[in-house]
């Protein structure tokens, strides 16, 4: 297990130890003692799995005190483009984003640590997609920043009409209305 740091402090990408084989592939996703001792003491206590197809995005989503969400996401099958963007208001990286790109064939994740919106758009013809929450959902504390303002600049890396968003994804306010944490 390899931890790579990003422009953004706290925000890391961790590259698994593959054990390969002439029946495939091993890895160990998580191990708590691990993760606690060369990244954060975390306690995830939720699992998530979602499925898209080419040209999805989802984001940029996070959760308002007292349900803030570090994240540790990856990509079962296909490709992604993933983006964590600082809302920490005291952070000097304030409103600037870290990218990565996850994979099937990298089998890298990314650790996003409480204060940061997350989104993420689908680069292959499909994709599962995985991560670990260290709080619960809390429908009355979901808050967005969107995902095309100038300001954040942003490069999804696919034509905008290729994008497909949910009707709640298309509406979420600019990084200067949205709330920081
Ligand atoms: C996130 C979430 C959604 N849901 C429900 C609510 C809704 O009916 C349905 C789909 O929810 P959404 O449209 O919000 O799903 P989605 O757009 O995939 O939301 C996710 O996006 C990525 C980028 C994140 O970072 C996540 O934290 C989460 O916000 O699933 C849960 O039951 N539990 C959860 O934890």
């Amino acid at each position: 297990m390899k931890v790579i740091k990003t422009e953004i402090e706290g925000a890391v990408i961790i590259e698994p130890r593959v054990f390969g084989d002439e029946r495939g592939y091993f890895f160990e996703s998580y191990s708590a003692r691990w993760f606690n001792e060369n990244v954060s003491e975390i306690n995830f206590v939720q699992d998530n799995e979602s499925k898209s197809k080419y040209g999805v995005l989802r984001g940029l989503h996070y959760q308002l005190p007292p349900y803030t969400q570090a994240k540790l996401v990856r990509v079962v099958k296909g490709k992604v483009l993933d983006v964590a963007v600082d809302m920490r208001k005291d952070s000097p990286t304030l409103g600037k984003h870290a990218v990565v790109e996850l994979s099937e064939e990298n089998k890298r994740m990314f650790f996003i640590p409480k204060g940061f919106a997350h989104g993420f758009v689908v680069l292959s013809d499909e994709v599962i997609f995985q991560y670990k929450c260290d709080e619960f959902y809390a429908p009355g504390h979901e808050a967005a920043v969107r995902f095309d303002d100038p300001e954040l600049g942003i490069d999804w890396k696919i034509p905008a009409e290729d994008l497909i968003l949910s009707e709640k994804d298309k509406k979420h306010p600019n990084f200067r209305e949205a709330i920081l944490l």
